[in-house]
């Protein structure tokens, strides 16, 4: 495993529909050239931000193949391959690993809230189908409902596999105790947009946001700015993201019909979400203009 592969801004890939709502295989390798052009570090595929709870199996295959054509080998790609039932999870697995990805990452099992062993035994089967594979847990308590614990962790760690946690549950103090728990080489990324700044300095190996597709230029701005030592200025960048993404979060439609509205404006058109997501009705397109105007004056400065 090289840490450094995960070292940087790494985006939440988003769901690329065609205007009849279907996964159009054109747009998910516009929106993989879009952000390879805006020097990211990787792309997170399949993950919450791409909408895969909504998609079936086939179709996150037909995403992930499409995101390896165009950026394989070019970025550091992890496929979020977990389903709500382990085959499937399995099966993306698989077909992640045949496609050489550097990483698979899985949620815990949803609905259901199972017993640390039972979360164990998922993550450990979805692994062993991808046996060549780094293995990253995604801990999103508050959408998964469970939470990942320092001995769940010591579990997992028991897995050579596992190399790192996907940390977006709110407290900052947990990336502290997987990378203390991890050791050095452990990857732990910042979750939570709202707080890459806090992450960075709670020992983040890196982010993974479903923000920062619209907006790159100012993670990788916080990013710089942290490690040249201007930790204020980059507290000031997260400020602006902060207002931002409070601002997108303020529309009728979800957070990502705003987003890709916004994409849609800087000609990167990927269609729009898939229900039970809300769309966007006609007075979000000025919280779509107003968040968009936000994002070039905070690029600007
Ligand atoms: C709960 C949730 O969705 N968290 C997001 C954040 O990036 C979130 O979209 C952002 O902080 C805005 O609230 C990520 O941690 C998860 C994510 O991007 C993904 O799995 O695609």
């Amino acid at each position: 495993m090289e840490l450094k592969k995960y070292l940087g801004v790494i985006p939440a890939f988003y769901a690329c529909y065609d205007d009849a709502g279907n996964i159009s295989p054109e747009r998910t390798r516009a929106l993989a050239r879009y952000l390879l052009g805006k020097g990211v570090k990787g792309l997170y595929v399949g993950g919450s931000s791409g909408e895969c709870i909504y998609q079936s199996v086939q179709e996150r295959k037909v995403i992930l193949e499409n995101v390896m054509a165009e950026v394989g080998g070019k970025l550091t790609v992890i496929a979020h391959v977990a389903c709500n039932n382990t085959l499937d999870s399995q099966e993306l697995a698989r077909h992640a690993e045949s496609l050489k990805v550097d990483a698979i990452a899985a949620i815990p099992p949803i609905y259901f809230h199972l017993p640390p062993y039972g979360i164990a035994e998922y993550w450990n089967d979805i692994s062993a189908a991808a046996p060549n594979t780094d293995f990253i847990i995604y801990n999103i308590p508050q959408l998964a409902g469970v939470a990942l614990t320092p001995a769940l962790l010591a579990e997992m760690q028991k897995n050579p596999r596992v190399i790192g946690v996907k940390n977006s549950s709110m407290p900052t103090q947990d990336i502290q105790m997987w990378k203390d728990q991890g050791g050095p080489d452990f990857v732990v990324m910042n979750g939570p947009d709202e707080q890459f700044v806090s992450g960075l300095a709670m020992g983040a190996t890196g982010g993974i946001g479903g923000t920062f597709a619209v907006m790159p230029e100012l993670f990788l701005k916080v990013w710089g700015l942290f490690y040249a030592g201007k930790v204020a200025e980059a507290a000031a960048v997260q400020n602006d993201i902060c207002r931002i993404i409070y601002k997108m979060c303020s529309a009728h439609g979800n957070l990502y019909a705003v987003v890709k509205a916004i994409l849609k404006k800087h000609g990167c058109d990927i269609g729009s979400v898939r229900k039970p997501l809300p769309a966007l009705i006609d007075s979000d397109l000025t919280v779509v203009d107003e968040a968009s105007a936000m994002i070039d004056a905070a690029i600007a400065k």
